[in-house]
Parts: structure tokens; sequence; C-alpha cells
């Protein structure tokens, strides 16, 4: 887990990514690592987690490191009902070993029901947690889709990455 103190570097690297998975009865709803109460959740290989996702891919992205796709291949049954925490995780190493830390998060879901903005602090606390962001650094905006998609849940992520501290000149 990332728990660096947060220098007000400027941000040299930008990404996005993003996530979608249809809905079922009987299937656990996941966002940033916390369970929503509902009665559907994500049909996926994994706990189907579309903002850890869509987090991951972004950071990928933004160090043009490929997707989580690829690292974690949804035909490998060794991942099967992982939990995407461990996707965000092998990802947030990644960018430490390409000397950048996660300093801005901003992501968008969106969903028709339940309701998330009672949930908001929390999934903030706790992508706080496994970021090692403060949570005014993670910005969360939940959106209906207006009746045009409700069987899925969606989310786009972007991040912003600053240098490591202590980063020689191309070392980045
Ligand atoms: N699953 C959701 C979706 C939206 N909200 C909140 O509802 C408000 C309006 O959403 P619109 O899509 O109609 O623009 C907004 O304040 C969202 O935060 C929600 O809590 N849960
Ligand atoms: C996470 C992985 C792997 O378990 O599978 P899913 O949970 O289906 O999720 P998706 O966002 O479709 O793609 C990434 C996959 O490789």
């Amino acid at each position: 887990m990332e728990k660096p103190p947060l220098s007000l570097t400027p941000l040299t690297r930008i990404g996005y990514g993003e996530d979608a998975h249809r809905l079922a009865e009987g299937r656990e709803l996941w966002l940033g690592g916390v369970q929503i109460e509902s009665p559907r959740g994500a049909i996926a290989h994994s706990d189907g987690d579309v903002l850890l996702h869509a987090l991951s891919d972004a950071l990928l992205s933004a160090l043009a490191l490929g997707d989580i796709g690829t690292l974690f291949p949804d035909t490998d049954p060794a991942w099967k009902g992982l939990s995407s925490r461990v996707i965000l995780e092998a990802t947030l190493e990644r960018v430490r070993k390409h000397n950048h830390r996660l300093r801005q998060v901003s992501a968008v879901i969106t969903l028709d029901t339940p309701k998330l903005g009672p949930f908001r602090a929390q999934v903030q606390a706790h992508l706080a947690l496994l970021t090692g962001l403060p949570a005014d650094r993670i910005g969360l905006t939940f959106k209906t889709s207006e009746g045009l998609a409700p069987d899925h849940v969606q989310c786009r992520a972007m991040v912003g990455l600053g240098l490591a501290e202590n980063t020689q000149p191309g070392q980045s």
C-alpha cells in the first residue's frame, strides 16, 4: 500500500480509464473496494469493481503500460473471483517502479440504482486507504443513465501522477 508524503510537485502525467459490467440479481456490487448494498451486482470474472478497474487502467495508461486485461487475463482461472484490490496494488507497484506517484483521482460512476450518495464518504475514505491519497484528492461523481442503461454499472476515471520525490533528471 502506498502512503508517500504528498508533495506539491507538478503533475507530470495524466491517465484515463473506463470499465463497465452488466448487472444481475444475486451478484455482489463492489465500488472502490466497498461492498454496496444492492439487489444486483456486477457480472465479472473478478469481483467486478468498475471503480478499481477504471482507476487501475488509468494508472497504467498514464505511463503507457498496457491495461489490466493484459496483467490479469479474464481467461485465466487463477483470477476468478479476484479482489480488485489486488489489481490496484499491482498497478500502483508498477507506477512506483516507474518513479511516479498517484496525486489525484477523478471518477464518474454511472448507475441508475441504488443511490450511491450515501456511500460517497465511505468509498472516498477506502480509496484513500488503498492509494495513500488524502480524501480531498479523490473526486467522485455519481450519475444515473437517465434510464438509458439500467442494467449496467460504469466508471470513467482520470488520474494525475507526479514524479516520485528524489527522482533524478532523466530517471522518469
Ligand atoms: N446511483 C446514483 C446516481 C446518482 N446519484 C446522485 O443523484 C444526483 C443526480 O444524478 P443525475 O444522473 O440525475 O444527474 C447526483 O447528485 C448524484 O450524486 C446517486 O446518489 N446515486
Ligand atoms: C479483472 C478481469 C480479470 O479477472 O476480469 P473482469 O472481472 O471480468 O473485469 P474486466 O474489467 O472486464 O477486465 C479485466 C479482467 O482481466
